[in-house]
């Protein structure tokens, strides 16, 4: 579905990616993960278009992402950004009806009458009860639910999440990234995610990207990534690694250094 061939890209003469070099199936949930500063927001934004690389190629499809026009782009792909809502004097519904601009003309009408399929992501989502409001009478984890509504409503085949569940408190993080699973499974999606929770990337992703001051490290399955060595080597901080008693999958535990 993806695929990044010897990505390189500078800031200011300052390399902050090179030799990135991956594939992502179509219908995986693939995790991007590094310490800060390590270029993955950047890496993300390159697979979105936003900006180009310097060197290296990225495919979509077989077709260089760069060949695509905008809205056929956004057909495919579509990016839940911690900023990327519209400001703050719109309503929900408002918001989740602008995720279908790629199927509109110039005058924002659209042949096909979706008023059904977005009310069914209102449900999925749970924001029935605020269709409503403004942004502005939101908190942030119903924020975050918007943003993704409005993704979701682009029917991408490709979504991008860049740090989906920052300001979530666990019981909205595990909404969110179960919401996105199900999702996944109904429509065949490709999740490609930027995640800072290790524990969360290894129950969710099907294969993760670590990256480490712009380098690719490895990609692999949970079980190949997170190792003690691994994480101690990039994050530089040991932690314990267990086998998740439910999901058989490894977990990070914290340990303080003192
Ligand atoms: N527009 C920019 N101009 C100059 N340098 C930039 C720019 N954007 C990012 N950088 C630098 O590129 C490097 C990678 O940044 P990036 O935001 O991709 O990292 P990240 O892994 O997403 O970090 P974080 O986890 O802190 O969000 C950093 O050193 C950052 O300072």
């Amino acid at each position: 579905m993806i695929n990044v061939r010897n990505l390189q890209k500078s800031y200011h003469d300052t390399p902050v990616l090179h030799g990135i070099d991956f594939c992502v199936d179509k219908g995986e949930f693939f995790g991007i993960i590094g310490p800060n500063g390590s270029g993955k927001s950047t890496l993300l934004k390159m697979i979105s278009g936003v900006i180009k690389a310097d060197a290296g190629d990225i495919l979509l499809q077989e077709k260089k992402l760069h060949s695509y026009p905008r809205k056929e782009l956004a057909k495919i792909l579509a990016v839940l950004e911690q900023e990327g809502l519209p400001p703050v004097g719109f309503r929900v519904r408002e918001v989740l009806e602008m995720g279908r601009f790629p199927y509109q003309n110039w005058l924002g009408e659209e042949k096909q009458d979706v008023a059904s399929f977005i009310d069914e992501i209102v449900q999925m989502l749970g924001l029935e009860h605020l269709e409503e409001r403004t942004l502005d009478q939101l908190s942030g984890g119903e924020k975050q639910r918007v943003a993704l509504g409005k993704a979701l409503i682009q029917r991408p085949q490709v979504l991008l999440l860049d740090e989906p569940t920052t300001y979530l408190d666990i019981g909205y993080q595990i909404q969110l990234m179960d919401i996105v699973r199900k999702w996944q499974k109904a429509t065949q999606v490709t999740v490609i995610a930027v995640l800072h929770d290790l524990n969360l990337a290894s129950i969710y992703c099907d294969r993760i990207l670590m990256l480490h001051k712009g380098k690719q490290i490895s990609v692999g399955t949970p079980k190949d990534i997170l190792q003690s060595d691994s994480i101690e080597a990039v994050y530089g901080t040991r932690p314990i690694v267990m086998e998740h008693p439910v999901h058989h999958l490894p977990q990070i535990i914290l340990q303080s250094q003192v």
